[in-house]
């Protein structure tokens, strides 16, 4: 019994090894952490249990029988974070550079489906060579098979994929289907084809870094949700996205406890400025409105024209989307239309209530915007917004322009509140463009051109650059004082939580892609 018992020992003992002591050594000279280490600092202290430790590869090529690693290269198993049951898997980067087997796949696909059957969020931590090459089609069919997973959890279950190495090929689609890609600094980069074909295909010289590192996930092309600084604020970071989130669709986010106050905020009363075309950060109103540093940001570099991100108001998880006018303006275009789809998505499918915060002067002009699609993808966020079912609230706080007035989560969309601030003007356009075209004759004819445009747009906006127009149809709720926004936001997410949509049967609507 004891050779038994000390013959285990020894098999874990091997496990936990990896690919032994100098490749975890060459990890660390990275300035990496091991597949291991980096699941003892994300989950709760000894929650951890893993699944398929002792799984080993079963390929005969190549002199692979002759290679066995307990494991195969990847750790899976299930375990808590503050408390709550998450399902994970790391890939072992020591062991054939975290290269995607078929059993590998297999360990991934077995936790997965846990997961979905027990609805719990799936983490994935990446760091891979990508397919096993030794193991051709059977490595490739692996991959699918994950990918199938990852699309039967969407919208079942929170996924999340932090990219903590390499990540290459056809591996880049599982963490693009889940909800949320976070990447580390300097160590973790993402493409399709590494800079040897891109410089074999089209000629250009590039660095794996600037091909797809994170900095250019985050600014250039989307794929990135967070950048971190190192592994270890990468999965602290998985631990806050983690808090704002229910364990599935069928579950609320946690509501922590909370007693309403005056809930007074003064500051809100000059920050918009006095001229209505001077930027504002729009990232200051969100500050003064949600609960003390509670503001989680996604895509914080990335189309900054819109801001979206997780926040606490009363205690309550709430999805936020707001024009920004410190970027273009705060106009809606390509990138930032996607990136709000995209996030107001995420919220309906996980009953997290939005807030829509407004300044919006248009769609973004020009022949760069349509030519790559504006109207496709403006529409993608007239349709997500119109489509959530959540609890959804808007506040205009200056401009709620032409179509982009409709497409902020306007009444007609179907949001529930909409209050405005007395700073708002909604109109078709800005009180000039206007002038410019309705008294064009008027205009034209008069001595002092100028002067009469100058009347004109004074009385244009006297009439219509305000939200009392907007008020007297019904369209706008309430119009608040901006000090008291907190209050009334807190007060209108409370009275929606029972919020009930029936929606018309069928088997999925057709999103503008
Ligand atoms: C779905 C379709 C796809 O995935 S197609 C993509 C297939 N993958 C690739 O083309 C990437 C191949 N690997 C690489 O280019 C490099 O190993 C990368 C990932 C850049 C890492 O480089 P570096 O940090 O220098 O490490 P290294 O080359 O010494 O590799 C470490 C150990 O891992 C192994 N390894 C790596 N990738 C694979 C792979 N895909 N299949 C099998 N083994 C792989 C290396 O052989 C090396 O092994 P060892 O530790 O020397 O025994």
């Amino acid at each position: 019994m004891n050779d038994k018992i000390q013959s285990l020992i020894d098999k874990k003992a091997q496990a936990l090894l990896g690919g032994g002591e100098k490749r975890i050594a060459a990890q660390h000279a990275k300035k990496k952490l091991t597949a291991r280490e980096r699941i003892d600092f994300l989950l709760d202290e000894g929650s951890f249990e893993e699944i398929g430790m002792l799984v080993e590869h079963r390929t005969t090529d190549f002199g692979m029988d002759k290679e066995k690693y307990p494991g195969d290269g990847v750790v899976t198993g299930y375990g808590t974070i503050n408390g709550r049951l998450v399902y994970v898997f790391a890939q072992d980067f020591t062991v054939f550079g975290g290269s995607l087997s078929e059993t590998h796949a297999e360990k991934i696909c077995k936790v997965m489906d846990m997961a979905l059957k027990v609805g719990a969020p799936m983490i994935g931590l990446n760091d891979s060579g990508g397919a096993r090459i030794q193991e051709g089609v059977r490595s490739l069919g692996g991959y699918a098979d994950i990918f199938y997973k990852n699309v039967q959890s969407s919208g079942v279950i929170p996924q999340i994929s932090a990219i903590m190495g390499p990540c290459a090929g056809g591996a880049v689609y599982s963490p693009a289907m889940t909800d949320f890609t976070m990447m580390v600094e300097n160590t973790s980069y993402m493409f399709v084809t590494g800079p040897n074909v891109v410089k074999t295909v089209t000629n250009e010289t590039v660095t794996a870094e600037e091909l797809g590192g994170a900095s250019t996930h985050s600014t250039k092309s989307g794929v990135a949700h967070t950048t971190s600084a190192n592994d270890v604020e990468c999965l602290e970071d998985v631990k806050k996205l983690l808090s704002y989130l229910p364990q599935n669709n069928m579950e609320l986010p946690a509501l922590y406890p909370y007693e309403l106050g005056e809930e007074l905020r003064p500051n809100l009363d000059t920050i918009v400025p006095e001229t209505s075309t001077k930027p504002y950060d729009m990232k200051d109103v969100i500050n003064e409105i949600i609960d003390e540093d509670s503001f989680f940001e996604i895509h914080k570099d990335f189309a900054e024209n819109i801001v979206v991100g997780f926040a606490r108001l009363g205690g309550r998880s709430i999805g936020i989307v707001a024009n920004n006018p410190m970027f273009l303006a705060g106009c809606l275009d390509v990138n930032s239309s996607t990136k709000a789809a995209r996030f107001t998505r995420f919220c309906d499918a996980f009953n997290i209530p939005l807030l829509v915060l407004e300044d919006v002067p248009g769609f973004l002009p020009g022949t760069d915007q349509e030519w790559n699609g504006i109207i496709v993808h403006g529409a993608k966020l007239l349709y997500a917004l119109s489509e959530a079912t959540v609890p959804k609230v808007t506040v205009i706080t200056r401009k709620a322009y032409g179509g982009a007035y409709d497409v902020m989560n306007s009444k007609h969309i179907g949001a529930d509140m909409n209050f405005a601030w007395p700073t708002a003007e909604i109109a078709v356009m800005g009180a000039k463009g206007a002038s410019e075209i309705i008294f064009k004759k008027e205009i034209a004819e008069a001595n002092d051109q100028e002067a009469k445009l100058a009347e004109k747009e004074k009385e244009y906006a006297e009439l219509f650059a305000t939200p009392y127009e907007a008020a007297k149809r019904g369209f706008i709720d309430e119009v608040i004082l901006p000090h008291n926004t907190r209050r009334k936001l807190i007060k209108a997410f409370a009275m929606l939580e029972n919020k009930v949509v029936d929606t018309p049967k069928r088997k999925h609507g057709n999103i503008p892609l």
